[in-house]
Order: C-alpha cells, then structure tokens, then sequence
C-alpha cells in the first residue's frame, strides 16, 4: 500500500487501526489524524510520529483529507455526516471514503459524497490494536472490486478481513464489533466470583484476565471449535461439568442471545436516528 490515509477521529477504534498499520510498516510520514482536542493531537503525534490535527473551530478534516488515497471517517455515528459535509469538496475523486462507524448507512455517505465516490463500511474491532481484530467489510455502490482489496489491505495488517452484505453489518457488529466488551464483561465477572469464594481481588483479576487471555490463544487457529475446547476441559462429572450445567440451567444462552438482540435494535435506533428513516 502506497497511499496516504487521513483518520478522521482517531480515538480507541481508529488508534487501534492506526497502530497496527504502523507496525506493520506503513511509514508514519503517510498517516495523518485528526482529533477534537489538541491535547489528544499533541499525544498521538508524539507518540506515532504521525501528522495530528485538532479539529476544533479549524478546517483540519479537509487539510488531512485533502490527497489523501485513504479517508477512514473514525468518529462517533452523530457527527459522521458533519465530518463527510467538511471534506466532500476537496477528496480525489478516487479516493476511497472507509466509514468504521457503526449504523451510518453506506447510503446516506454516499449521498453526501460527490457522485461515484467509492465508499466502503466497516466493523473492525478492539483486538486490532495488537494484530487479532476482525473486520468485516461490504462495499458501497461505487466501489470496485480493487478498491475494496486497498481497504481489505488496511485491516489485514491489524488482523483477519471477512466481506458481507451491508444488510448483515449490524448483525456483525453484535458478535465481533461490540464482542470484545462481553468477554471483557465475561472476565470481570469470573473475578467477582471468585473474590466471593474469598480470593484477594487482585488475584482473582488476575487469574480471569489471564484465563480469559489464553482461552483465547486457544481459540486462535482456523480449525478451533469452542465446543470441543470447552469439553476438553470439562472432564465428566467434574466440576467444570457442574458449572456449565449451571450456566445453562440459568439461560446463559439466552442471555448472550438477549444482549446481542438488545445491541442490534439499538444499532437499528441509531440509524433511524441519523437518517431520520
Ligand atoms: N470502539 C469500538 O470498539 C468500535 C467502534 N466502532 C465505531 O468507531 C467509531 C469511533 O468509535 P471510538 O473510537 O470508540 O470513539 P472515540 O470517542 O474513542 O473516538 C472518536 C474520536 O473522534 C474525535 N473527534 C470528535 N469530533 C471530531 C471531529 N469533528 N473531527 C475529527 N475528529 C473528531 C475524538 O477526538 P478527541 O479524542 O479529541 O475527543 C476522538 O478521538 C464509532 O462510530 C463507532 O461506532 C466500530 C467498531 C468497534
Ligand atoms: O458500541 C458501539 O456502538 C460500537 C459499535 C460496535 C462496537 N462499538
């Protein structure tokens, strides 16, 4: 990859891409970033040796934007729109606009966009900051097939790329997009189980962060199957056995099934909420 890519709002998700570029040996001379604050700005340029711009009051998103071969729009959903209205008039007409924002439809980017912009939406996740995200992809209307590989490109270097439908990305997000932050909820949880069995907090931290950590080193091979790791553990009518029947006799299932429906709507939420529709 040659080109260089502007990150319009570089804040845990973006900073995550943008870290995994870098070390992957993007050369830092070709990254620039925008941010609200310049105390934020000031610490991404010292710390990635990147171009960081504070947005605020000043035309830092068009100055990034301008030439540049990537724009990733790396803000919240709200402000999406906002950032695409300050760049539209100054992005090469080649330039391919990657939207990481959850529930801001690849539609209502395009219509703000010159027309035939090539526009690619994203659902990257937080495990890119060290190389294991998953990121799913689906082209927008005027996007070809060589445009998606450059965006394909980017995330590959900050982990494993899969392409959708558009119409799948919200169900993505609810597994991958937001997953991390179950199995984080998952591993505080442990702990607090196991200070209620009366070990020291930090302990008990400890042992589920670490558990929950290798766990997943075991689920890092194309041919892992959860179920079959989780019965290699569980040995018969031990007490990993029990447990697991008291996951299931309290719909353990149902619950996850009941967060990721919840995640989903709400995704459904925002997007009526940006689009009006
Ligand atoms: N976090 C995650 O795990 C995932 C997030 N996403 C999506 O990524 C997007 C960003 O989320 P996340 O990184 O968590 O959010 P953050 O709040 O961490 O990052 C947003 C960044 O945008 C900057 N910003 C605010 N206003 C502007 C502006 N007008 N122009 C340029 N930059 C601006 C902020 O600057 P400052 O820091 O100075 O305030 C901040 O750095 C969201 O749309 C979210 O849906 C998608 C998948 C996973
Ligand atoms: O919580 C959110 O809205 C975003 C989308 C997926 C992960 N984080």
């Amino acid at each position: 990859m040659s080109t260089t890519i502007a990150f319009l709002g570089c804040g845990s998700m973006s900073e995550a891409i943008m870290a995994g570029l870098l070390g992957s040996g993007f050369p830092a001379d070709r990254v620039r970033a925008t941010v609200r604050t310049t105390t934020r700005a000031t610490w991404l340029a010292d710390t990635y040796g990147v171009t960081a711009t504070a947005t605020d009051g000043t035309d830092a998103n068009a100055r990034a934007a301008t030439g540049a071969g990537l724009v990733v729009l790396g803000v919240k959903p709200g402000l999406v729109r906002e950032v695409v209205a300050e760049v539209a008039s100054v992005l090469d007409p080649a330039a391919v606009v990657v939207s990481v924002a959850g529930a801001v439809p690849l539609a209502s980017i395009e219509a703000a966009l010159p027309a035939g912009q090539p526009v690619v939406r994203s659902m990257p996740n937080t495990p890119a900051r060290v190389g294991h995200g998953v990121t799913a992809l689906a082209a927008g209307a005027h996007a070809r097939p060589s445009d998606v590989q450059q965006v394909a490109d980017l995330f590959a270097t900050v982990g494993l790329v899969v392409e959708v439908e558009e119409d799948q990305i919200d169900a993505v997000g609810t597994v991958s997009g937001s997953g991390p932050a179950y199995v984080f909820y998952l591993a505080e949880a442990m702990a607090e189980a196991g200070e209620r069995l009366g070990l020291p907090a930090d302990l008990a931290r400890t042992l589920a962060a670490h558990t929950v950590a290798g766990a997943g080193r075991l689920l890092d091979d194309p041919d892992a199957d959860p179920a079959a790791l989780r019965r290699a553990v569980s040995s018969p009518n031990g007490s990993t056995e029990r447990a697991i029947a008291a996951f299931e006799a309290r719909g353990m299932r149902d619950v996850v099934a009941a967060g990721t429906a919840a995640a989903e709507a709400r995704a459904k939420e925002i997007t009526r909420e940006i689009t009006g529709s």
